[in-house]
């Protein structure tokens, strides 16, 4: 299985308009891989917390159009990161999954808002539902940024049966040692892939930390990003998490929670 990390430079000298066109045909030069993946909140920007009321889109707004027709034209799996998605009086930070066929199939809204008693943490609503994705073969589990920081979030997606993690991100450059090291523990601790995929560029005064990065079921990083807008490919081997299950079976020895199921 391919999959392309598409880590967008989120700059304030783009408009969101330009920047949706310019990922769509990013999206749509992935032809060839099985998924793609795109960060958190690229449309506005993780930090740009000024601007999420006047960029609040509906579920299927012009993101979800742009990004259902990138999908179909690509024939990929396509994670899209997420947008500030407006219902009603509420703001979410929601990320769309789009099938192959540019149908969307899951929805996540982030569970963990970022920002303690300001920014995200006031401006939004939490979600309250894990959720994973049926990809053949490798079924995911999603989360997004400081998400990362809850491992107990991850363990359910694991007893929830995803062997990958797909993390998009909007981490900024400060903390960037924490991003690479909760990205490798997320991948030990689960035996999972964790394919995590952040930002580049400066936005509301925040450098970016890029280093989108992508870890095997051992924590081997597979592949990390530098700094600028890039593109990481990498293929990817289910069966590498059931061998790592199989040969050093940790998850068995659980003794506080339940175990994973088994697959034949
Ligand atoms: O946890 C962190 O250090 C960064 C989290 C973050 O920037 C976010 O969730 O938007």
């Amino acid at each position: 299985m391919r999959a392309s990390l598409i880590q967008i430079a989120v700059n304030q000298d783009e408009s969101v308009h330009a920047r949706r066109q310019r990922v769509a045909s990013l999206v749509r030069e992935q032809r060839g891989a099985d998924l793609v993946v795109l960060p958190e909140l690229w449309p506005v920007g993780a930090f740009a917390y000024e601007s999420f009321a006047a960029e609040a889109e509906p579920l299927e707004g012009p993101t979800f159009e742009a990004m259902a027709k990138a999908a179909a034209e690509a024939r990929v799996w396509l994670h899209a990161g997420s947008i500030v998605e407006r219902e009603g009086e509420a703001l979410y930070n929601t990320s769309l999954v789009f099938s192959p066929s540019g149908e969307l199939v899951r929805t996540y809204r982030k569970i963990h808002r970022f920002g303690f008693d300001e920014g995200e943490a006031v401006l939004m609503a939490a979600g309250d539902e894990l959720v994973t994705v049926p990809v053949p073969d490798l079924p995911l589990g999603v989360a997004t940024c400081y998400d990362l920081r809850f491992p107990e979030l991850f363990r359910g997606l694991v007893d929830a049966g995803a062997l990958a993690f797909v993390v998009p991100a909007g981490w900024p450059e400060r903390r960037r040692e924490h991003w690479t090291l909760l990205a490798r523990a997320r991948a030990v601790e689960n035996q999972a892939y964790v394919l995590a995929c952040g930002t580049a560029g400066t936005h509301a005064g925040v450098p970016q930390a890029g280093h989108s990065i992508v870890v095997d079921p051992w924590g081997e990083v597979l592949a990390e990003a530098g700094v600028d807008e890039e593109i990481l490919t990498v293929d990817l081997d289910p069966a590498k998490v059931d061998l790592t299950r199989k040969q050093f079976p940790v998850l068995r020895d659980r003794v506080l929670g339940p175990q994973p199921p088994t697959r034949a």
